[in-house]
């Protein structure tokens, strides 16, 4: 600022500095004509247009740019005293190099990444060394896709640069989803006519023995990843009929896979169907393959049909015609709603895959309906399908309207839900992302665009505060009015609410027992810890272990007197979602560890409400570890001090709503009760998430480890007796 190139010698550097747009620039009360040497007048560069006031109250100055730059660069050793490592693209108008420096006993990783010509580039850099690591641009905060095997792709604009922190998997974006990994090496089978040929050996052998071994722990729906899989064999199969509209695709089938771990038998569903190589046009066909098949003058692959269109037109076109079709063990039924009938498709319907790596797999059939394959496959009656009908019947306006559901009902009469599918809500995304976007919305206007603010040269329409607060309320009123709604009285036993008794709080105090325990053994089995404070807090929690557990009854007894009822069983931010300034609530499969008649049993409508409020606190934990990384101490501290109040503050407005709109009509929870069922189920949702986590996610564990920590210590803290309000 304020360099005149044009001047000779050093003398354009000399310029006074241009502090405002006052006289001189605010260097000089002087008369202009008397200075040695006057500040630039140039009408792109004067002090009128360039001065220190301007700049500061621009949060997106060159000046404030600058400030960041120096404060990021102040907080990461590794840039001044960091090993220097150039990297050697392909692309030489890229200059790239790794800065890396060990403190605290920790790597700390830094990527520079400068595009030093005039037009856009791209480059390929090869970070396989760093595969599983997350790139953090250092000045926003944000999450770039995960570093895999292959050449990470970067494009940049010209004089364009990066900086990035190469973090562990737990900064993972939410909206990453990533790409299945492939088996390793597929086997070739040779089919001659059908599917069916896949059930004879010794192709089958080649699935059971060398495919599906391999192929299952590489699933996130696969539950198992803990324990030594001993076995794994097609137990049943159903043959799907082909699809008059695609004659030439080959009809899929609906197989069940049996497993055999150390901690059990499981089945999961495992829809399979062939692609010729030349219909390939996404990549998920070949990722999702178990091998390769010939076919006659076709390769092509065996994968999951749920990544093949035909499959879904299938499996609606059976709905609607309320087939059944006969299975190597029983019928599988297809059971439509009459809501379905009101939905028209088009003869090709887009099909857009939410995700094939989730703990069940769903699909959305030209925006009007979402189809979800559930992976696991449990004996009985579906929470979801069931309490997907029930709320439609009852009107319940906040949840999506069932369209119907695929069962097989096996030859000794047990049900299991295969598929659903269910009404199609248009969203901004879930209430997860959504939180996450806009606390780092907050975390950025009070660290970056508040000095603007105050300055008057930036005006936000609302504060992203009082959006979060608004969607905490929504939340809390949407589920009570559920709840409202479940505790009226019904006709169908499995629906009608109850009064909870003595042996009713005993359970409730044996479940979370139960929870804690498999929670205390998650983390003792856990070695590893990223950091020293983790693994001092772990210690701690699992001394407390008696002391914790020999709490448990005397919250469980608070509930005796008040209602049992149906609930949604798994209520965390994901399951809502946000729209038309609104909130849905999804996914009323229950917790997907526990049998389904678990899930189907009554309960305090308490547990719901407990899930939502540890979903605030997953949030604060996750919004902790991401957000911008340039904040100077002062950026920091209001950082720390927003994700405080984050937490709390949804959590009252949360509770408020919910109390607003489910306590009516003679339902009400005495508050004393609703404190210490609270805590009661907040403890045991925690226990719940590190299982879950140790299951599915193991570089998540520390947020619920974190949270029951401090969980117990709140609890630990008050006398017997004495419930605190955490
Ligand atoms: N009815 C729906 N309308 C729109 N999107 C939905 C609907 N149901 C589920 N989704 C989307 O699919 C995601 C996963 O669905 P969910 O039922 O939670 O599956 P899972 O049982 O695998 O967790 C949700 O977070 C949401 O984004
Ligand atoms: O959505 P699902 O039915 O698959 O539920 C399971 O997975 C959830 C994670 O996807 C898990 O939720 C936990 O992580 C969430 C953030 O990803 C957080 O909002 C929740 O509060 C936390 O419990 C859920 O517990 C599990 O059952």
């Amino acid at each position: 600022m304020g360099d005149n190139i044009h001047l000779g010698d050093r003398d354009g550097v000399r310029t006074p500095m241009q502090w405002t747009s006052d006289r001189n620039g605010g260097f000089s009360r002087a008369d202009p004509a008397r200075l040695v040497l006057p500040p630039i007048q140039d009408p792109l560069y004067g002090f009128q247009a360039v001065n220190v006031e301007a700049q500061s109250a621009d949060p997106y100055s060159m000046l404030n740019w600058m400030r960041r730059m120096l404060s990021v660069r102040k907080q990461h050793c590794a840039f001044s005293r960091g090993s220097f490592r150039l990297l050697y693209p392909v692309n030489r108008r890229i200059l790239t190099y790794l800065r890396e420096y060990e403190c605290d006993g920790e790597m700390e990783t830094i990527l520079c990444v400068a595009n030093v010509s005039r037009s856009s580039q791209a480059v390929e850099l090869d970070l396989s060394s760093y595969a599983g690591r997350v790139p953090i641009e250092m000045l926003g905060g944000s999450a770039f896709p995960q570093i895999g095997k292959l050449p990470y792709l970067l494009t940049m604009p010209p004089y364009g640069f990066y900086w990035f922190l190469l973090a562990s998997e737990t900064r993972l974006p939410p909206w990453h989803v990533p790409a299945p990994e492939p088996l390793p090496e597929l086997a070739t089978l040779v089919l001659r006519n059908g599917l069916s040929e896949i059930l004879e050996t010794p192709r089958r052998n080649i699935i059971e023995n060398e495919a599906l071994p391999v192929y299952l722990p590489m699933r996130r729906w696969y539950a198992g990843k803990q324990e030594k899989l001993k076995s794994a064999r097609i137990s049943v199969t159903t043959a799907l009929p082909g699809s008059t509209a695609r004659p030439h695709v080959l009809p899929s089938m609906l197989a069940e896979i049996e497993t055999v771990t150390s901690g059990g038998t499981d089945r999961y569903l495992l829809p399979l169907g062939y692609i010729r190589e030349e219909d390939i046009i996404t990549a998920m066909p070949q990722q999702l393959a178990l091998a390769r098949a010939r076919r006659g003058r076709y390769v092509g692959f065996l994968t999951d049909a749920f990544v093949l269109d035909t499959f879904s037109f299938v499996i609606i076109d059976m709905l609607r015609s309320r087939a059944t079709l006969p299975s190597s063990d029983g019928e599988v039924q297809f059971l439509p709603t009459e809501a379905l009938d009101a939905v028209e498709l088009g003869t090709e319907p887009p099909i857009r895959r939410v995700s094939s790596e989730q703990s069940n797999s769903s699909l959305i059939i030209e925006e009007k309906m979402v189809l979800k394959v559930i992976r696991r496959l449990l004996p009985g009656v579906h929470p979801e399908a069931e309490m997907g009908r029930h709320l439609t019947s009852l009107g319940y306006a906040n949840a999506p309207r069932m369209y119907g559901e695929v069962a097989r009902i096996g030859t000794d009469g047990t049900r299991h839900t295969m598929i659903m599918v269910q009404e199609f809500i248009h969203n901004q995304g879930d209430a997860w992302e959504w939180v996450l976007d806009t606390l780092a919305r907050w975390i950025h206007h009070a660290t970056i665009a508040e000095p603007a603010a105050a300055a008057g040269t930036t005006q936000e329409i609302s504060h992203p505060q009082d959006e979060l607060l608004s969607l905490a309320a929504n939340l809390g009123k949407r589920l009570g009015e559920m709840h409202a709604l479940l505790a009226r009285p019904a006709d169908d036993p499995a629906f009608s609410p109850e009064t909870a008794t003595v042996d009713d709080a005993e359970a409730w105090a044996m479940g979370a027992r139960k929870q804690l325990e498999a929670a205390f053994a998650a983390l003792q089995a856990r070695s590893e810890w990223s950091n020293e404070a983790e693994a001092r807090r772990a210690a701690r929690l699992i001394g407390e272990h008696d002391r914790l557990l020999d709490r448990l009854d005397a919250l469980a007894a608070a509930g005796v007197g008040t209602l049992r009822m149906r609930i949604h069983g798994d209520f965390h931010l994901g399951q809502a979602l946000v729209a038309h300034g609104d909130v849905y609530i999804v996914d009323f499969e229950g917790e997907p560890s526990k049998p389904l008649a678990a899930r189907r049993e009554k309960s305090s409508p308490l547990r719901d409400v407990a899930g939502l409020l540890r979903s605030f606190d997953y949030a604060a934990a996750f919004a902790n570890t991401a957000g911008p990384a340039d904040l100077d101490e002062a950026g920091e501290l209001r950082k720390q001090e927003i994700i405080r109040k984050f937490a709390p503050t949804c959590q009252s407005a949360f509770l408020e709503a919910y109390r607003e709109a489910a306590y009516a009509d003679g339902f009400r929870i005495a508050p004393e009760a609703e404190a210490s069922l609270l805590q009661l189920f907040v403890l045991e949702k925690a226990g719940y998430e590190v299982c879950y986590e140790a299951a599915n996610r193991p570089t998540w564990i520390p947020v619920p480890m974190n949270g029951l920590a401090r969980i117990a210590d709140e609890l630990l803290s008050t006398p017997e007796g004495e419930a605190s309000n955490g």
